[in-house]
């Protein structure tokens, strides 16, 4: 007899206001930090819930805030300003910004603008959230204009000579109420992808909702130098997410299919592999209009030291101590770590490495990128990386170190973590099916390795990417235009000194994100995606260097 087949119902939309008993009124289990996981274990459950996950049975039962049209962009649009008492912080945030590129607050500060910038937030009233928690779209815009402050304010702290051997101090104003509402989102205090991209953009025509191709996101919020390239990076990201909808859509019709595995299913999660496959190379198509886009010298030089986190000089890292809160902690014993070495929390900046979406392509598709024993992961491990392996980690037999995927699960919204975790522990994984019917369906093999090359192919192309916009960067000197706007301008002479030096800096040095070593982590993730076909990969197999 056919089994009745009842497709699964889609998930839920993102509603505005926090229904009761939704998971995220539950303070995430992320602000515990720990030890080995300084910034807190990622977990999908709460430390309020006695160690119970939300209710996540299925992937189309729970709310993951992932939405059937905008994916993991929210489905309704971001709020544009705060008012009411929260408008002190957006006109900080305009002054921050300035009126036009080059007239804002500037890296390394120093000037009587950043200064009486910098005074002005250290008297800035403690403003109270308690009013923000009606709503989600509230939370958000006030994570993201607080994010950009304490980044703004960081970055506007007089250099001290490297290594940086004191934290930076976040002053309360900032701190307080952003510590408040970040476990709210399970998001850090400090700034992510999400509130770069994800609840950043607003579509061409902000009166009616994103939808592709009639209303895509068109421009950004928030910035750190009002400059096009920035808007543009961050607009061409939210495009992928808005791709990425129909990826994820693909993925939950196969996972309703897996859980049949009869011939009709074989028959359609063929169909649905090989259209994840053109999925895949569209949003490696939009990733790639970044080079025509975004200038790689303002990317590099104007835009990217903005991002950077507490730890972005790797080991040697000193961190950011959130005043008001973190003085209170470093007398606790729960961080033994930071409070002996007098350190700040130590967490990442942005980076699309921070997006869900190509992680659960990875996770559906099963790529592991777990490091096996016989890899020397010393070169991939930062001394401050946790170390230990959290609950959810996908492989026990491998060795415990944290894959990046893991610590990238620190910085995604929590309702998006939970969909990956949930996703990486689903009951009828793909790849089973895939193996166990190679013989009898050899096109479901195919089809699941022609979705593996595009993820590969994804993969060659973001690395050209990299190339263009830090490696090529971090080897010639910033043009005359951009060393004016970056306030250098005058200083040619240091600069000719500085060239020579400068211009050799190896391919092993430069590092991405919380200091991973770029090359060597990207060509893994690539060999990782060709590690998991079932056959032999049948595109071209570029030297990624
Ligand atoms: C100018 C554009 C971009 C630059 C300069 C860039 C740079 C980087 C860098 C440096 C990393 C290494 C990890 C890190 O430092 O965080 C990385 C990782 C990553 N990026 Fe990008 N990226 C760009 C655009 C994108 C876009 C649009 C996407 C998604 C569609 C994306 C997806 C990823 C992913 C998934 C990783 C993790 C490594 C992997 O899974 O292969 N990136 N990116």
């Amino acid at each position: 007899m056919t089994p009745r087949r009842t497709p699964s119902p889609p998930p839920t939309s993102p509603r505005r206001p926090l229904p009761p008993g939704h998971f995220l009124a539950l303070p995430p289990s992320f602000s515990q930090s720990t030890a080995s996981f300084p910034s807190g274990v990622p977990s999908t459950s709460s430390h309020v819930s006695n160690g119970l996950a939300p209710n996540v049975a299925s992937l189309a039962s729970a709310d993951f805030e992932v939405d059937v049209r905008t994916g993991f962009l929210p489905g309704k649009n971001n709020i544009e300003r705060l008012g009411g008492e929260w408008t002190v912080w957006e006109e900080a945030l305009d002054a921050a910004r300035g009126t036009a590129p080059g007239q804002g607050l500037r890296i390394g500060g120093g000037r009587q603008q950043d200064e009486l910038w910098r005074q002005g937030i250290e008297m800035m009233p403690i403003v109270d959230t308690a009013g923000l928690c009606v709503s989600l779209p509230l939370l958000r815009r006030a994570h993201v204009v607080l994010v950009f402050l304490a980044h703004f304010y960081a970055h506007t702290t007089a250099p001290t000579p490297a290594p940086r051997n004191h934290p930076i101090n976040i002053p309360p104003s900032i701190s307080i109420p952003l510590l408040t509402i970040s476990p709210l989102l399970g998001l850090p205090p400090v700034a992510t992808y999400a509130d770069t991209v994800l609840y950043n953009v607003l579509p061409l025509d902000p009166s009616r909702e994103l939808s592709l191709p009639s209303n895509p996101p068109a421009t950004c919020l928030a910035s750190f130098t009002g400059t096009r390239s920035e808007e543009h990076f961050y607009v061409i990201s939210a495009i992928c997410e808005i791709a990425g909808a129909e990826a994820l859509r693909l993925m939950r019709q196969s996972l309703d299919e897996l859980f049949l595995a009869d011939e009709v299913a074989i028959r359609r999660l063929t169909i649905y592999l090989r259209k994840l496959a053109t999925q895949i190379d569209r949003i490696a198509d939009i990733t790639m209009t970044m080079l025509k886009e975004v200038d790689p010298e303002d990317f590099y030089h104007l835009i990217r030291p903005w991002f950077r986190g507490g730890d972005a000089d790797g080991p040697e890292s000193a961190g950011w101590i959130y005043q008001g809160l973190d003085e209170q902690a470093a007398s606790s014993a729960e961080n033994p770590v930071e409070r002996a070495e007098n350190k700040g929390r130590m967490f990442s900046g942005p980076s699309a490495g921070q997006s869900s979406l190509i992680h659960a392509i990875d996770i559906f598709l099963t790529v592991d990128h777990s490091p096996t024993p016989e890899e020397d992961e010393t070169s991939l491990k930062l001394d401050h990386e946790p170390v230990t392996s959290p609950s959810a980690t996908p492989s026990p037999s491998r060795s415990n170190e944290a894959t990046f995927v893991q610590r990238m699960l620190q910085y995604m919204p929590l309702p998006h973590r939970t969909f990956l975790l949930h996703l990486s522990t689903h009951p009828t994984p793909l790849r089973q099916l895939v193996v166990h019917s190679a013989q009898s369906h050899p096109q479901l093999a195919e089809a699941y390795d022609t979705a593996l090359e595009a993820l590969k192919r994804f993969r060659e192309r973001h690395f050209r990417i990299v190339s263009v916009f830090i490696v090529q960067q971090a080897r010639r000197q910033p043009s005359l235009r951009v060393r004016r706007l970056l306030g250098t301008a005058g200083e040619d002479e240091e600069i000719e000194q500085q060239e020579e030096a400068e211009s050799a800096v190896a391919l092993g040095e430069i590092r991405g994100t919380g200091g991973t070593p770029l090359f060597k982590f990207l060509r893994r993730c690539r060999d990782n995606t060709t590690k998991a076909m079932i056959g032999k990969p049948v595109g071209p197999h570029f030297d990624l260097q």
